[in-house]
């Protein structure tokens, strides 16, 4: 009775300020809006009330008038309800029309903008009487700026006594590329480091927030009791981590000329697929450690292990890198350029194969090879393990047949686990299999003309699971820093990846025609290997 008289208080609703810097970036467009209208979405739902009151600022460089109906008009085409499930669609609409509304704009285009701001902060946060729970920081511009931001938020947008422990935390997202190698790389950490500490900074890797990545290790996890046995070199024939896309370059070459696709997507994405794969299993209650992502600790210990791999050929041992580029990327780079006519480096691979190995034992002999490229076939990226068949101690690996794909996305079989029953009898046996949590096993009826002998697993969401960037920004505004890269990690990965670049700037990328296969046939056929007469990268001027 008592209870019922003095009802338990509501926890007040701590603010939490949210400033998007780049509100007009094609990734603000195509992801980030809609991921913080998920979030913010879910914290109104909640039972008992939401328990944070978001104040959402989208910044960009045009001034007040035009900018704020060009963010009005972003939101109002970028954020919808579509895919939400399990609320009722009025509710939703209902919030969507509160969360466009009070998303406000911000002019950001020098220091006095950001003092400003900071001001404006410190002004809005006291009007609404409540206390602040923090300030998320989103840069979605281009990485030159990041250094002089980080400067601002430490000058003028850090709250007072950010550095306290009870004080209202402070967090900084970035985007790669963090660096084009080690030394770009340190430079840039440190830089950062000068304003944010370690905890405040949150570098995105999207290829992390997706489903099938994150179900890499509990799919592990789950099935050790058997997997564990077979995932040793003495098993394991190879590994490879592939990411194909069909889209080409066009309108996006005065970046891909700096970096290539090595450094766009092996460096990072399919390194930390490889990772993932690779890594020794946590232990389930190691504190530090996610379950789906393991820890900064246990990533950064595989790539301690990493090498470039070799390969052998008529006797003469050759690191094994091939590059390519599409034929008519030059056009590209020309209609890209045409305003601004430059000297360009024509050498950038658009397509590349890169084959690594491992100094742990556990890894002996196994050649783990990262693909990936633009203007290709088909859009899919995956994960596949060759797993062999009688391995007697000493003898060499035969009858490697059997194929444990984590497709992450696209091609045949879309989001999915999947094996080749027969060619694993006697490795992976379906009824030993565990599902991992938020996955089941369906039945395969050969659609998309996936061979009935695959054993296939799916999420229980299915279409509507949350995308890559509704796990990256839920996972920020919760601290939750196991899907970013922290700064050893970060720093491995490019030592890792400085020795293959020293050799694959250097190659000249032999041309494949739009809609290639990137496939392992045709791939030695097309894309060139290091050789000695091009070891220099010429350059022209367009
Ligand atoms: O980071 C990048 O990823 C995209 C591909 O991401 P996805 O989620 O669409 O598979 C790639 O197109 C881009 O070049 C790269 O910078």
């Amino acid at each position: 009775e008592e209870e019922m008289a003095n009802p338990a208080p509501q926890p007040r609703a701590r603010r939490v300020d949210v400033v998007l810097i780049g509100a007009t970036s094609s990734l603000a467009k195509k992801y980030l809006f809609q991921s913080f209208f998920r979030s913010y979405l879910e914290e109104e739902l909640k039972p008992g009330g939401p328990a944070r009151d978001f104040h959402f600022y989208g910044g960009a460089t045009r001034p007040v008038e035009e900018g704020r109906q060009l963010l009005s008009d972003i939101l109002a085409f970028s954020t919808s309800c579509k895919g939400v499930q399990d609320v009722d669609l009025a509710v939703c609409e209902e919030k969507l029309s509160v969360f466009r509304k009070s998303f406000q704009y911000v002019q950001l285009r020098g220091e006095d903008h950001y003092k400003q701001l900071g001001r404006r902060l410190e002004r809005e946060g006291a009007e609404t009487g409540k206390p602040l729970e923090g300030r998320l920081f989103y840069l979605s511009i281009s990485p030159d700026l990041y250094a002089g931001i980080a400067q601002y938020v430490g000058d003028y947008l850090r709250p007072i006594g950010a550095r306290d422990a009870e004080a209202p935390w402070v967090r900084v997202v970035v985007e790669k590329p963090f660096g084009r190698d080690l030394a770009s790389a340190e430079a840039l950490a440190a830089a950062l480091g000068q304003h944010l500490a370690e905890e405040e900074l949150y570098r995105v890797d999207h290829y992390m927030g997706k489903g099938v990545v994150q179900a890499i290790l509990p799919f592990r996890r789950a099935n050790r009791g058997w997997l564990e046995a077979l995932w040793t070199g003495r098993h394991v024939g190879a590994v490879e981590v592939s990411m194909k896309e069909t889209e080409d370059c066009q309108g996006r070459t005065s970046f891909y000329e700096g970096y290539g696709v090595i450094r766009d997507v092996l460096q990072n994405h399919l390194t930390q697929v490889l990772v993932l794969l690779k890594m020794d299993i946590p232990p389930d209650k190691e504190s530090t450690s996610s379950p789906s992502l393991g820890s900064h600790h246990h990533r950064t210990a595989v790539l301690r292990e990493l090498v470039l791999g070799g390969e052998t050929e008529g006797g003469e041992s050759r690191a094994s890198i091939h590059v390519g580029q599409y034929q008519g990327y030059l056009d590209h780079v020309a209609s890209d350029r045409r305003s601004e006519p430059r000297v360009v480096r024509t050498s950038v691979p658009t397509a590349a194969s890169v084959t690594l190995a491992s100094r742990h034992p556990r890894w002996g002999g196994v050649s783990f090879t990262l693909k990936a490229g633009k203007a290709l076939d088909e859009r899919t990226s995956y994960a596949r393990v060759v797993l062999c068949d009688g391995v007697p101690e000493g003898a060499a690996k035969a009858g490697c047949a059997c194929e444990l794909l984590f497709n992450i996305q696209g091609g045949k079989f879309g989001t999915a686990i999947a094996w080749n029953r027969t060619a694993c009898t006697g490795m992976i046996e379906p009824a030993a299999v565990v599902t991992p949590p938020g996955w089941l096993s369906v039945e395969n009826e050969g659609e998309s003309g996936l061979a009935a002998d695959w054993q296939v697993l799916r999420p229980t969401a299915g279409e509507n699971a949350p995308n890559a960037y509704d796990m990256v920004v839920a996972a920020v505004l919760s601290g939750d820093r196991s899907m970013f890269l922290d700064t050893e990690e970060l720093l491995h990965q490019w030592r890792v990846w400085d020795n293959v670049l020293s050799k694959a700037d250097t190659m000249e990328p032999e041309l494949y025609p739009k809609g290639f296969a990137l496939d392992e046939v045709e791939l030695s056929g097309v894309i060139g290997s290091i050789s000695e007469e091009n070891e220099d990268s010429p350059h022209i001027e367009l």
